[in-house]
C-alpha cells in the first residue's frame, strides 16, 4: 500500500487526537508527535524541524495555540537545505527577516512577467515610495536604469556591476531564482546600500570609465555608419524642380570658391549630399572631406575630437596623441554637421580657429595650424538662436559667408516622382530583387503627404512599401499611414530663412559675400596687432597695397 506523503495531526493540551488525515493517522507519527507535543514544558515546539524516526525525511511544521497545536507534515525532499535550515536553526525566521530588510543591502524579488513582488524597505525609502507602493508594478518603472527583467528573461545572473540611479552608483547583483524542476520562477537583485562612501573609488573610477568607452563606442559607430563608401556629385541630389535646379546652379558656382558656406534647411533635405558636392567640386575635391557632427558628439569629447590631444593628456587617452578633426581636415574640407547645437563655450573656441586657423591640441601648448573650408549645416533657426544668445552672432558671420538654403519636400513635391523612381532603384539593386513601379495613384497621395521627415522619410517610406507591397507595384497600404499635408509649406520657408538669406531661396551675390568676409579678417586683424599694417598684410598673405585698397573700402562702409 502506498503511504501517504502529506498529512495533518491536531491534537489537545493533553496530547489527545482532535483531528488527523494523512499521515497524521499513522501511529507511529501520532506517537511521536505527541511525544513533542507532551515535552513542551522542557523543550519549546520549534515552528519547523525534522520529523524524527521516520523514513524517509519528512518536515513538520507546528502552529502552537494556547488549546493545542496543528502538526502540518509534508515530505522534505532529499538534501532539501532550506528544510533543514529551518529545521535545525531555532532563529531561521529572524535570519530571514534580516535578510529581506538589511539596511545595508536591500533584495528586490521580481517575479517571471518582471513585476515587483517585494521591496527592502531600505531601497523603498530611497526612492521616496511609501511601504509596498512598489509592489505588482513592472521593476523597470520603479527602479531607474535597473537590469533585473534582464535576468528573468535569460536566466543570465549579473555580479557585482556598478549600477547607476537616481545620481548614485551602487554596486547590484542580480540572480534568476529557478524552483525545484529548473523552471524559472523569479529574479533577486541585491543592491549596496551603504552609501556612495561604501563604493570603493576605484570601482566608481572604473563605472565612469566604463560609461565614457560607451559613450565613446557609440559616437564612432554612428560616425561609421555615416562615412559610407559612395560618391557624391552633382548628379547625386535628385530633383528637378525649380528649386533643385537652382541648388543645383548656386553649388556649381559656390563650390570653386574658398569661402565657407553655411547649408540651412530641416532635416533630411540633403545638406550632408550638398556638402558632399560642394567639397567634390572644389579644388579640395581630391583631399579628404571630414565629418563632424556637433549633436550626435558627447560633450566630453567635442573639444579633443575637434583639437585633437597630445598623449597623456586625460586618463585612456592614446599615449601617442591624436589627431583632432580640425588636423585630419588640413587641406581638404570639414563638415561640421548641426553647428547650431554647438554649446556656447565651443563656439568661442571654434570663432578662434576660423579666425586665424589656429589652435592647439588639448593637453598641449605647441601652436599648430590647419587649412580647410568649411561647410557646415543646421537646421535651427539662426535669428531665433542669436536673439536668445544661444550662438554667437560673430561665428554666425564667419560660417556664413555663403548660406544656401535646402528647400523642404513639401515645397517641391514635383519632385517626389523622381526620387521615389531612384530610392526604388537603388534599393532593388542593393537587395538583388526586381525594381517595383509606383502607379499615378500612388504618386499623388504621396503628394498629399507632408513629409515632416522631408527625402529621407521618403526614401525610408519607399523602401518599406517596396518590402510590404505584394507583387511589382507599390500599394497605398503599404506606405503604413503617413501624414497628410495640413498646406503649411509657406510658414515654415519663411521660418527656416537665416537673417540675411536673400528671398530668392539659393541666390547671392558670391562677390559681396567673400568681399564681406575679407573686410571683416581685415578689420579684425588690425585691431589685434594693434594698426600694424605689414603685419597685417603678412598674416593674410595679401600684398600692402591690396589691403590698403582694402581699408579704404573699409573706412567707407564706416561712414557711409
Ligand atoms: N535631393 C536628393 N536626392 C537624392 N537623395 C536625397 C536628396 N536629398 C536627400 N536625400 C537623401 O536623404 C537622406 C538624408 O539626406 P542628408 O543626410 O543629406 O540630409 P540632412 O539635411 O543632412 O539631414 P540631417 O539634418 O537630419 O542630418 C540621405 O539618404 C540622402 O541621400
Amino acid at each position: 500500500m502506498r503511504r501517504d506523503t502529506e498529512g495533518i495531526l491536531v491534537l489537545d493540551e493533553d496530547g489527545q487526537t482532535r483531528f488527523a488525515s494523512g499521515l497524521g493517522i499513522d501511529a507511529a507519527v501520532a506517537q511521536t508527535l505527541s511525544r513533542v507535543w507532551m515535552q513542551r514544558s522542557g523543550v519549546p515546539v520549534k515552528r519547523l524541524f525534522a520529523l524524527p524516526g521516520i523514513e524517509p525525511a519528512h518536515s513538520v511544521a507546528a502552529l502552537v495555540a494556547s488549546q493545542g497545536v496543528c502538526f502540518l507534515i509534508f515530505a522534505a525532499g532529499e538534501g532539501d537545505e532550506l528544510t533543514e535550515f529551518i529545521a535545525t536553526v531555532d532563529c531561521a525566521a529572524d535570519i530571514f527577516r534580516y535578510f529581506i530588510t538589511n539596511p545595508y543591502e536591500a533584495m528586490n524579488v521580481i517575479d517571471a512577467a518582471g513585476n515587483l513582488l517585494y521591496m527592502s524597505p531600505i531601497h523603498e525609502r530611497s526612492i521616496g515610495l511609501k511601504r509596498g507602493d512598489a509592489i505588482g508594478r513592472p521593476v523597470r518603472d520603479v527602479i531607474e536604469n535597473t537590469r533585473l527583467q534582464e535576468v528573468v528573461m535569460t536566466g543570465k545572473p549579473q555580479i557585482g556591476e556598478a549600477h547607476e540611479s537616481h545620481g548614485v552608483t551602487r554596486i547590484v547583483s542580480r540572480i534568476p531564482i529557478f524552483d525545484r524542476n529548473r523552471k524559472l520562477v523569479a529574479a533577486i537583485g541585491q543592491v549596496m546600500f551603504k552609501g556612495p562612501q561604501a563604493i570603493p573609488q576605484a570601482i566608481q573610477d572604473i563605472s565612469n570609465e566604463l560609461a565614457r568607452v560607451r559613450q565613446e563606442r557609440d559616437f564612432y559607430k554612428r560616425e561609421l555608419s555615416g562615412i559610407r563608401n559612395r560618391s557624391y556629385g552633382l548628379d547625386q541630389i535628385v530633383g528637378s524642380s525649380n528649386a533643385i535646379k537652382r541648388l543645383k546652379e548656386d553649388v556649381l558656382r559656390v563650390a570653386p570658391l574658398d569661402v565657407p558656406v553655411l547649408l540651412v534647411g530641416e532635416s533630411g533635405t540633403g545638406k550632408e549630399l550638398v556638402a558632399h558636392a560642394l567639397h567634390l567640386l572644389s579644388p579640395r575635391g581630391d583631399k579628404s572631406l571630414t565629418l563632424v557632427n556637433a549633436a550626435a558628439m558627447p560633450a566630453n569629447l567635442v573639444e579633443s575630437e575637434l583639437f585633437g590631444y597630445e598623449g597623456g593628456a586625460f586618463t585612456g587617452a592614446d599615449k601617442r596623441g591624436r589627431k583632432g578633426k580640425f588636423e585630419l581636415s588640413n587641406s581638404g574640407s570639414l563638415f561640421l554637421d548641426e553647428i547650431g547645437d554647438m554649446p556656447l563655450e565651443m563656439q568661442v573656441k571654434l570663432l578662434r580657429v576660423l579666425q586665424d586657423g589656429t589652435f592647439q591640441r588639448v593637453g598641449g601648448d605647441r601652436l599648430l595650424h590647419s587649412d580647410f573650408r568649411l561647410i557646415s549645416a543646421s537646421h535651427r533657426d539662426f535669428q531665433q538662436m542669436i536673439a536668445d544668445n544661444t550662438f554667437r552672432l560673430d561665428l554666425f558671420y564667419r560660417i556664413s559667408a555663403v548660406t544656401l538654403y535646402l528647400p523642404p519636400l513639401r515645397d517641391r513635391l514635383e519632385d517626389i516622382p523622381e526620387l521615389a523612381d531612384t530610392f526604388l532603384a537603388a534599393f532593388a539593386k542593393r537587395q538583388g530583387v526586381p525594381k517595383k513601379s509606383i502607379d499615378d495613384h500612388v504618386i499623388r497621395y504621396l503628394q498629399s503627404c507632408s513629409w515632416p521627415g522631408n527625402v529621407r522619410q521618403l526614401q525610408h517610406a519607399v523602401e518599406r512599401a517596396a518590402i510590404f507591397s505584394d507583387g511589382d507595384k507599390l500599394a497605398i497600404e503599404s506606405f503604413g499611414g503617413l501624414e497628410r499635408s495640413a498646406d503649411t509649406g509657406a510658414s515654415l520657408e519663411k521660418e527656416y530663412r537665416p537673417f540675411d538669406m536673400p528671398t530668392n531661396p539659393g541666390r547671392f551675390d558670391v562677390w559681396e559675400a567673400k568681399q564681406r568676409v575679407e573686410l571683416e579678417l581685415i578689420a579684425e586683424a588690425m585691431e589685434r596687432t594693434g594698426g600694424n599694417k605689414k603685419r597685417v598684410a603678412e598674416e593674410l598673405g595679401i600684398s600692402r597695397s591690396y589691403l590698403y585698397k582694402q581699408l579704404r573700402m573699409l573706412e567707407a562702409g564706416k561712414t557711409s
